[in-house]
This record gives structure tokens, C-alpha cells and sequence, in this order.
């Protein structure tokens, strides 16, 4: 690796935000499949007692955990004689089918051991996007915390198919964090922090704290790494982070064995601090939870007035519209160049629109009724992306 952790970097640590770690009351921990796996495959016992010690010793401190685990596919090679991660769907179904169990077994007999029930909560993209799935989703996790047993959440590996799939935990992890309203997300991996490249280049550092995006600028942000059980590797980590921390929660981003350290406040890890403007949950849901139905594509008048003004949109400044959406759906706005510049939720029908396009609201108002006066998305339901 290149310069170790620790040095200069370090003293700039903001210790407000580290105060906020060791605070933090509710807190979502997110391990990889790489922490918890040995390299020849299987379960690493000892791994998974090390952080059930750890995380045991914050819940008898009175704090809450939720533990986001994945390596249900990772647990389930060797039980069926698979070298090697598989590609295929269903080999990795059938692998999480078979390691899953195993999983949270090993979790409730190593938690047993700090007097702590576990409760096994398998979440599919629907569960924390369609808003009645999440409020029930909310409900489990809520009732597990206030019966004060650990929920272990993954992915419902089993039934999600490739479309649908997160396939890594961490954007899981952090639209888990935002649905229970942690005080801390905590992603565990096998680097012990965002490095400024590939952690094996000398020419690398450890990046000890992203205050804003303008932290991550000139930044190599590469794959997964070696261990090969681990997917998405540090892109979606770092988007993971990026989603947590514009709802306003500050993520530290290390390697499992430093989770000890990591959350009694001592600057290991790269710290990514909470944004400020916290987005009201509606609208947080609306931008990272939601899938578009459709594109409208905007002039760049349109995209002046929604992005740089925080209008709402007309048909006046829509000239095409992609998808086969209904009104109340979510909807990405595009520029001249196609990129996704907002989400909203749109107010007619995709039949309906292009009869619309170009035309004032007035003129439409007058030409078809009051009706059509009505924004295509109106700005409190809208969020720039
Ligand atoms: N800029 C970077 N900083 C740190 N690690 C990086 C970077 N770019 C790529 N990586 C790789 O990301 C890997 C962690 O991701 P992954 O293998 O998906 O782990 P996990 O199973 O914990 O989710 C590391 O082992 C590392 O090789
Ligand atoms: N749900 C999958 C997670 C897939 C995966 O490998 O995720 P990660 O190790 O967090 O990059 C499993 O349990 O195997």
C-alpha cells in the first residue's frame, strides 16, 4: 500500500463529526462478503465473533444496532462444492439459498454469547422503495430494536431477479440507515479506507475525511478487489456514502477489523461528513429510491428555470417524452445532452403529454379546459439530481 494511514491527514479530522460517531445512538453496520469469508471459501468463524464482540459491546452500552450482512452467496460455495463466486442468477440464488441459513445461524450462536437475540430480515428493492413495502419494513425493524433483539438485514438473494437487484449491500445499507433514521452508518470492507487509487498502487493515500463531493474530485474509485466474493468494490461504497450522507448521517468507511476503533471514535477510516441541508423523506426517497417510469426531455430554457430557479415544469419547455408512465409516477427530467438533471413526479399520463408539448398553459387552459392549466411536475415535487 502506499502512505500509511495515520499522519498529517489525521489532524484535520473534524472532531464535531467524530463526536457524532461515538454519540450515536442508533447506528447501521454494513459488512461485506469479504470480511467474513476465509480464502479458501466458507464462513471465517472467527471474523464473524470478532464483530458480534464489538457490536455486542455497543448494545449492552444501550445503543442500537442494525447489522446489513452480506455473504449469504460467499457462505454457500463451499456447502456445494463451487470453487469459485458464480455468475449465473441462479447458481448465486441457489448459493445465498444454501448460505443464508448458515449465516444467520453462525450470527445468532456468536450474538447468543452477549445475551442478544438476532432477527433475520430479508429485503427485496420493492421493500425500500414502494412507500407502503417501506413503512412495513420500517415497522419490523423498529419492533426487533424496541424488543431489543439485533436485526441482520440482506438482500432476499433468493427471489430478487438480475433487473431488480441491488446485488451489492451497500446502497441497501444506506437506504436502510436513511429508513430507520440512524445516527451512523458504519461500512465495514477489506481496505481500511477510501484510498486516492487502487490501495496496492505506492503511489496511493488514504483519504481520512470527504467533507463534500469536492473531496472526491481527482479520486480513482475502482472495483472489487482481490478476494472475489465481494462485488460493486469502492464505487458503491462511495455512492452508498453519498446517499447516507445527504440525509444528513455521517458514514465511516472501514475495514472490519477496525470496527472497534472505528466506532469508539478514533480517526481510522476515511470519515464522510453528514451534508447539511437534509432533504424532507419524501423527496430523499424520491431521488435515491425510486426508479424513473420515464424521461422528459427539456429545452435548455426548461432546464434554466427548473435547475438554476427551482420552477416548476410546463409543457411549454418539454420537447419529447420517453417511457409508458401514469400520472403520480417518478420521472427523470433530461437535458439537450440526455443527462438526468431531476426527478419528479409527474402529473398526466404519457398518452397525454404529447398533445401538450410546446403549448402554454394558458393556451392549453383555454383550448382544452382549467384542467390543463397544471404543471407536468410541480417544483415540491421535484428534487435536482
Ligand atoms: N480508491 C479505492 N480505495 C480503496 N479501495 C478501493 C479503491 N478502488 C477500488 N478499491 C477496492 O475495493 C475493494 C472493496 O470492495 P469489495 O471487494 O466489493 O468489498 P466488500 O465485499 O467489502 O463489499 C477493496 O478490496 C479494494 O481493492
Ligand atoms: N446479498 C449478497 C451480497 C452480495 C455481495 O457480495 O455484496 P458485498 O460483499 O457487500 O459487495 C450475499 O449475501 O451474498
Amino acid at each position: 500500500m502506499g502512505t500509511p494511514p495515520g499522519g498529517a491527514s489525521v489532524t484535520t479530522q473534524n472532531g464535531r463529526v467524530r463526536d457524532a460517531v461515538t454519540t450515536a445512538r442508533r447506528v447501521v453496520v454494513k459488512i461485506g462478503s469479504s470480511s467474513l469469508t476465509t480464502a479458501t471459501g466458507g464462513l471465517a468463524d472467527e471474523r464473524v465473533d470478532t464483530l458480534v464482540d464489538t457490536l455486542g459491546r455497543l448494545t449492552a452500552e444501550g445503543r442500537e444496532v442494525v447489522l446489513v450482512s452480506s455473504g449469504a452467496i460467499a457462505a454457500g460455495l463451499a456447502p456445494l462444492g463451487l470453487s469459485r463466486r458464480p455468475r449465473d442468477l441462479a447458481t448465486q440464488q441457489a448459493a445465498a439459498s444454501v448460505g443464508q441459513g448458515l449465516l444467520i445461524g453462525r450470527y445468532a450462536a456468536s450474538f447468543a454469547r452477549h445475551g442478544r437475540t438476532v432477527g433475520q430480515v430479508l429485503l427485496t428493492v420493492d421493500d425500500v422503495t414502494r412507500r407502503a413495502h417501506y413503512r412495513n419494513a420500517y415497522r419490523t425493524l423498529r419492533k426487533l430494536l424496541d424488543l431489543r433483539a439485533v436485526p441482520i438485514v440482506n438482500e432476499n438473494d433468493t427471489v430478487a431477479t438480475q433487473e431488480i437487484r441491488f446485488g451489492d449491500n451497500d446502497r441497501l445499507a444506506a437506504l436502510v440507515a436513511a429508513l430507520v433514521h440512524a445516527d451512523l452508518l458504519v461500512l465495514l470492507s477489506d481496505v481500511d479506507a477510501l484510498w486516492t487509487g487502487d490501495p496496492t498502487r505506492p503511489d496511493s493515500t488514504r483519504i481520512a475525511e470527504v467533507r463534500d463531493d469536492t473531496d472526491l474530485a481527482g479520486i480513482t474509485i475502482g472495483g472489487a478487489g482481490r478476494s472475489g466474493v465481494g462485488t460493486g468494490g469502492m464505487v458503491t461504497k462511495v455512492e452508498a456514502a453519498r446517499i447516507a450522507t445527504g440525509f444528513g448521517i455521517p458514514v465511516v468507511l472501514t475495514a472490519a477489523d477496525l470496527a472497534a476503533p472505528a466506532l469508539a471514535g478514533e480517526p481510522v477510516g476515511t470519515l464522510f461528513h453528514p451534508q447539511q441541508r437534509r432533504p424532507t423523506a419524501r423527496l430523499f426517497w424520491l431521488a435515491h429510491a425510486t426508479s424513473p417510469r420515464g424521461r422528459l426531455h427539456l429545452d435548455p430554457g426548461a432546464v434554466a428555470a427548473v435547475v438554476g430557479r427551482r420552477k416548476s415544469l410546463l409543457p411549454a419547455g418539454i420537447t419529447a417524452v420517453d417511457g409508458t408512465f401514469t400520472a403520480g409516477d417518478p420521472v427523470d427530467l433530461v437535458d439537450t445532452a440526455g443527462a438526468s438533471v431531476a426527478r419528479g413526479l409527474v402529473n398526466y399520463d404519457a398518452v397525454e403529454l404529447p398533445g401538450l408539448l410546446g403549448r402554454s398553459t394558458s393556451e392549453l387552459a383555454a383550448a382544452l379546459g382549467p384542467a390543463y392549466e397544471r404543471e407536468v411536475v410541480h417544483r415540491d415535487d421535484l428534487v435536482l439530481l
